[in-house]
């Protein structure tokens, strides 16, 4: 759900139509409306003008309305509209918590793709959620990001869909001298490759056919504190040699201008790209490679963590979702920690939250969480130890958690099924 505030019906309107597509859209258009209709509409998303007296441009009232919401429980993600390019205003704003801004009048591709970005990031904002698990991956993870955090130094965080990465750009932000500045996600991958300059680096009045108003770029609008580049392993190889410039002469020249800017970021970059790929020159620029990743963090996949860590994330998120301490059956415990979570941390959640709307009884069972039931394949690998793992939680499974019938299924003793639990800290 999106919800707009304007008190201009047909700017509100012209977003409504444009955003239509992605999510459904609630329109309000006095300030006084926001808090119930937050309530009611409970959005994902706010887009929030930031004045609405005749004449205002200071975006006091707007700004006044974002620490009121950010405060809130359940917060939406919160990108600001700003009638006027006003790098300024929209610093505070993003320093106050919103995720992002976007000046009026806008070009409808970059409302969407900001737009999405932020319901695909759901309000990570200023309750950023802690890095869970019990791990030895998770606990030296943790350790890498106090020490890298305070430093300066760029670092590119690696790792599949959903593993945590931009909660680990939230971390390292956080644990820096830069953590009272603000933190600036981009997403390379929704990004239109027309548009990823202007983005980035902003652009002057008239620097190209849409461009009505000149336009802070990212690198201006971070000044401070933190630029994060999502999704890096997707920017064109053209625009990486810009970038490149930009992060070696720490200036940026917006399009349309003669006039390089200083820019004060320290930069942050993540890609779900595998390493292998990343190191290809005929897809990425070495010499940009080596700007980035002065550190390297690899997040693992949630189905590396072991068992331990999945059990602790469920109990998390159910707790979260369902607002009662949560129990699962045994099977359904045995299953979800077999299970290879492809889409890892952010398809765990949706599951927990999709079993917390649909469990029929006070026990969470499997099928609650709407998952594929996929028996264990080959494509696991062949690491002995492994699959013994895997077949025992498959017969476990099976047998509902009954031990004599998964011994027998197993076909060996219920004591050396037993072993084997204690072996493989089922
Ligand atoms: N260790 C963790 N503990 C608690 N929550 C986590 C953890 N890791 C990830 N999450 C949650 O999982 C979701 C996905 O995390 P995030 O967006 O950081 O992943 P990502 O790697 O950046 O994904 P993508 O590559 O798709 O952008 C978020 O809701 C995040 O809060």
């Amino acid at each position: 759900m999106i919800l707009i505030l304007d008190d201009d019906p047909d700017v509100a309107l012209a977003a409504r139509l444009a955003l239509r597509k992605l999510a459904p859209v609630a329109v309000r258009h006095s300030p006084a409306e926001l808090m119930a209709a937050l309530d009611e509409t409970r959005p994902d998303v706010l887009l929030l003008d930031m004045n609405f007296a005749p004449g205002a441009s200071d975006g006091a009232a707007g700004l006044a309305l974002l620490r009121e919401v950010v405060e809130r429980r359940d917060t939406p993600a919160v990108i600001v509209m700003t009638a006027y390019a006003e790098v300024e205003l929209a610093v505070q704003a993003l320093k106050a918590g919103a995720v992002d801004f976007i000046t009026k009048p806008w070009a409808n591709e970059r409302l969407l793709a900001c737009v999405q970005a932020a319901l695909a990031r759901r309000a990570p904002a200023p309750a950023v959620g802690e890095l869970l698990g019990d791990s030895a991956a998770m606990q030296s993870l943790r350790a890498q990001i106090a020490q890298v955090g305070a430093s300066e130094a760029s670092v590119l965080i690696l790792g599949e869909n959903g593993v945590g990465k931009e909660l680990v750009a939230r971390a390292l932000h956080r644990a820096s001298p830069r953590a009272t500045g603000p933190l600036l996600a981009v997403d390379m991958g929704s990004l239109p490759e027309s548009l990823v300059e202007s983005e980035l680096f902003g652009h002057k009045r008239g620097s190209f056919t849409d461009a009505r108003e000149s336009r802070p770029g990212r690198f201006v609008a971070a000044a401070g504190g933190t630029l994060f580049l999502d999704e890096i392993g997707n920017l064109p190889l053209a625009q990486q040699a810009k970038l490149l410039a930009a992060l070696e002469r720490r200036e940026v020249t917006p399009l349309g201008s003669d006039k390089p800017v200083p820019v004060d970021v320290r930069v942050l970059a993540a890609t779900n790209v595998a390493e292998a790929e990343l190191f290809d020159a005929k897809r990425f620029r070495p010499d940009l490679l080596y700007r980035l990743n002065t550190v390297v963090l690899r997040v693992p996949p949630l189905r590396e963590r072991g068992a331990g860590d999945i059990a602790l994330l469920l109990r998390h998120y159910l707790a979260q979702f369902a607002k009662r301490a949560a129990e699962l059956t045994p099977d359904a415990l045995a299953r979800l920690t077999a299970y290879r979570w492809p889409g890892n941390v952010r398809e765990l959640r949706q599951a927990c939250e999709r079993a917390s709307l649909l469990a029929r009884g006070p026990v969470f069972t499997f099928a609650d969480f709407g998952l594929p039931e996929v028996a264990p394949t080959l494509e696991q690998g062949l690491d002995l130890a492994q699959r013994e793992r895997e077949a025992v939680q498959a017969a476990l499974a099976q047998a509902d958690g009954n031990i004599s019938q998964a011994a027998k299924l197993l076909g060996v003793s219920r004591a050396a099924l037993y072993r084997k639990l204690d072996k493989h800290g089922l």
